[in-house]
């Protein structure tokens, strides 16, 4: 049997057009965006509402302690590096993250990539000038190119479109690796070995040989590895587009309830979460688990006002948030945020971001971030959590899987010097595959001495 949405859950789903929407692009076609609008209104759901379901079972275990939580990927996915190569190497690097973190918090840890979705940024300003000439910002792939000409950067709606067979692409590979033998634990356990060969730190080596014996320790004990070798893995990006995830929202026939099918789990960024604007509006009218985006500039009554307005049911594992306070104003901008919102009663999932609040520009002008400054930034987060009694439930990391060099230090200690050699983000810094590890071997210590 299936179940319609009443008229007005369906209405309620238009509503933001109606209220100021930061962030969204000046699109020159009015009918090309209609068409693209259209176009994607009869495309098949990216994912499916039941998957929605389960992750926000899994959301509402960390908020208990019960699960930890790694959300990790590019900044801004794009066309040209959606390649298999690019994606599978991704995917490793958050197994093998993931398998460290489980290790370090002995407990299942979400995995959840900032993938097949995530092709549409805010900019700090609406246009760019470089020697002189002036054009409008790149705001991710869905919306614009990241060429400096007044072509590229025109927003063209058909990258809607676009966008949309990315993400299935992406999707597609990225169910077939993590359900098709390439997540096997002894494989990824394996890779970790070489990691730790490999790394200038001989800190790590500690936990990778605790991990290799518990995993022999399991082997001996019969513990059926083959029937490990499926993992759930979800989708995360910003929703941003509202022109992009209004046309993937549909409803659910079992419930008669809308999903925005474009990924599992879409968040709010701190420039759009404004409580009277569009984005607020109707991410709170879909049934995904959502995040939002917190910085220092959050005050506490006002995030009280947004779980009222987008959990008003405090509902376990609907609501997320992602706090991005920078290294040195954690522990003086978390703590008041943290109370009010557990003395309100609310148990959102609390995750770090250690990424957005520890931006700077280099000496020699990228936009980059340190390595010491992420670590941090989590280890402020636990400190906070800890001292209060409530749970850190888990992280937020922009970060690839290839030897990028796009943030300072880690092992291998990326100098200022060396940034030019492999900065490919087309907008914020990632921390490259070995940084990546590093900082999961650094949490994982973190869980396992809470
Ligand atoms: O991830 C996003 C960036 O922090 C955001 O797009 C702002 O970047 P900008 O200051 O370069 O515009
Ligand atoms: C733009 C982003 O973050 P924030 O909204 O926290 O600045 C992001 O996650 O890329
Ligand atoms: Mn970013």
């Amino acid at each position: 049997m299936s179940i319609d949405a009443t008229p007005e859950v369906l209405a309620g789903l238009d509503a933001w057009r109606d209220l100021p929407a930061a962030q969204q692009p000046q699109w020159p076609d009015a009918d090309a965006l209609g068409q693209a609008v259209r176009t994607l209104s009869t495309y098949p759901p990216l994912v499916f509402a039941g998957e929605c379901d389960i992750l926000r079972t899994r959301l509402a275990a960390a908020a208990r302690g019960q699960a930890f939580v790694l959300q990790g990927g590019d900044c801004a996915e794009t066309f040209a590096h959606a390649t298999a190569d690019n994606i599978r190497d991704r995917i490793k690097t958050i197994l093998q993250m993931s398998a460290v973190l489980t290790y370090g918090a002995s407990l299942p840890v979400v995995k959840v990539g900032r993938m097949a979705g995530q092709y549409a940024k805010p900019r700090s300003s609406g246009d760019e000038t470089r020697e002189g000439v002036t054009l409008p910002a790149y705001r991710g792939d869905m919306v614009n190119d990241f060429a400096f000409t007044p072509e590229a950067r025109t927003p063209d709606p058909d990258r809607l479109v676009r966008a949309y067979h990315a993400s299935s692409a992406t999707l597609n590979l990225v169910r077939a690796f993590t359900q098709g033998g390439f997540a096997d634990l002894r494989r990824v356990h394996d890779w970790n070995r070489g990691f730790v060969a490999n790394s200038a730190n001989a800190r790590y080596e500690k936990l990778a040989k605790d991990i290799d014996k518990a995993m022999k320790f399991m082997e001996a004990c019969g513990a059926d590895f083959e029937a490990m070798h499926r993992v759930e893995f979800f989708a995360a990006h910003e929703a941003l587009l509202l022109d992009y995830e209004r046309p993937l929202t549909r409803i659910d026939s079992r419930t008669g309830l809308p999903y925005d099918v474009s990924g599992h789990f879409l968040w709010v960024g701190e420039r759009t979460r404004d409580i009277d604007g569009a984005h607020i509006d109707f991410i709170s009218r879909v049934r995904n688990p959502i995040g939002i985006k917190l910085s220092p500039k959050a005050d506490p009554d006002y995030v009280l006002r947004l779980i009222d307005r987008v959990d008003p049911e405090r509902e376990p594992g609907r609501l997320t948030f992602i706090t991005r306070m920078g290294a040195g104003t954690v522990r003086d901008a978390l703590p008041a945020i943290v109370e009010k919102v557990t003395a309100s009663g609310a148990v959102p999932t609390w995750i770090c971001d250690p990424m957005h609040g520890n931006t700077f520009e280099s000496s020699t002008g990228y936009k980059t971030r340190r390595f010491d400054d992420v670590v941090e930034e989590v280890r402020g987060f636990f400190e906070v959590h800890q001292g209060l009694g409530t749970v850190p439930g888990g992280i937020h990391i922009e970060l690839t899987g290839n030897d990028v060099t796009e943030c300072l230090g880690g092992a291998e200690e990326i100098l200022d010097a060396d940034l030019e050699k492999r900065y490919e983000t087309v907008c914020d810094p990632r921390l490259n595959h070995q940084q990546s590890l590093e900082l999961a071997f650094l949490v994982a210590e973190m869980l396992s001495q809470r």
